[in-house]
Parts: C-alpha cells; structure tokens; sequence
C-alpha cells in the first residue's frame, strides 16, 4: 500500500512516534512516504496515496499546531483514509489532552482508530499502543479495498 505519512513535531515526541510507526509499516512492506511537516516545504503532493497517517504535537490548549494547519490545506480535497495520532501532556488539563487529535478527526471527518501517547513514547504500553495502532489501520484500509 503506498502510505503517506506526515507530522509535526516541535521537540521530537510526536517525531518519535512516527518513526516508530514508519519502522512498522516498513517492516511489513508497505511503501511509505514519510516527512516532518515545515514552514515553506514542497511536499509530494501530486500523486493521491492508498491511505494518510498525520501525526501532532497539540498547542494552545487543544488546538491543532499552525505548520500541520497549512499543511492540511495544502492537500486540497480532504482524502477519504486519513488515521491520525498525537502527542501531548495531561497536565494541560484532560479535555485539552492530545487536543489536535480530536481537531483533526472531526475536520476530515474521519473513522480510522486514533494514537494518542503522553509526551514521548517509552513504556512498554506505549510501544503496544503504537503497534495496535498501526494493526487497526491497516486492517480497517484492508477492509475497505
Ligand atoms: C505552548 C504549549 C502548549 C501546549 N498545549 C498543550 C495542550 O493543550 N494539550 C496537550 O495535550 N499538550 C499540550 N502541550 C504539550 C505538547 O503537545 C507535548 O509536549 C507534545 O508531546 C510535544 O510534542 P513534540 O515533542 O512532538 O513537539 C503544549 C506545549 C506547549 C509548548
């Protein structure tokens, strides 16, 4: 499946997320197009892909960082398999938590599962979380084909 696969991240935790999810889906032999989104960057864009997996870090009490906004607008026509997942901090209070997951989901409108990890992942139910995730998507796209 020829997966895109694009995130923001300001400090590295949401980076490391997607690494984590591009190393899964690699390793299961799908063909990935990966990248950090970034003011001013020409994305591959011109060519639809099988399914988008957008990842974000969340700002400003629940809301959707700018970079991954303009990127999202960029894309044009909301694609039809979008997965998204995030990370962020409780400590912004639970109904802000990952914020920009639930923004995103409701802007494209989407049913795919959703990812949302407190700040880095690093427990063993975190690296569980993310391969879940990656196995659910998949499985919901494969369903749909
Ligand atoms: C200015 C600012 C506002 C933030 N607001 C939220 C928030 O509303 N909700 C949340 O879950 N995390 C919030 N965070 C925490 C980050 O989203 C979190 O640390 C995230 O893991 C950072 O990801 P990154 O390392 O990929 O940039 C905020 C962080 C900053 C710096």
């Amino acid at each position: 499946m020829r997966i895109l696969l694009a995130y923001d991240s300001l400090s590295g935790n949401t980076k490391m997320v997607a690494d984590l999810i591009l190393e899964r889906l690699e390793a299961l032999g799908h063909d990935v197009t990966a990248f950090r989104v970034a003011p001013d960057a020409d994305y591959p864009l011109d060519e639809s892909f099988d399914l988008y997996m957008l990842g974000a870090w969340t700002v400003d009490y629940g809301r959707t960082p700018p970079d991954m906004k303009d990127f999202i607008a960029e894309l044009g026509e909301k694609p039809e398999h979008v997965a998204l997942f995030g990370t962020g901090e409780t400590q912004w209070g639970i109904e802000n938590f990952c914020g920009a997951v639930d923004r995103m989901e409701r802007f494209f409108g989407t049913d795919y599962p959703t990812l949302k990890i407190e700040q880095m992942p690093h427990t063993n139910a975190d690296y569980e979380a993310i391969n879940n995730f990656v196995q659910q998507v998949l499985k919901k796209r494969s369903g749909s084909l």
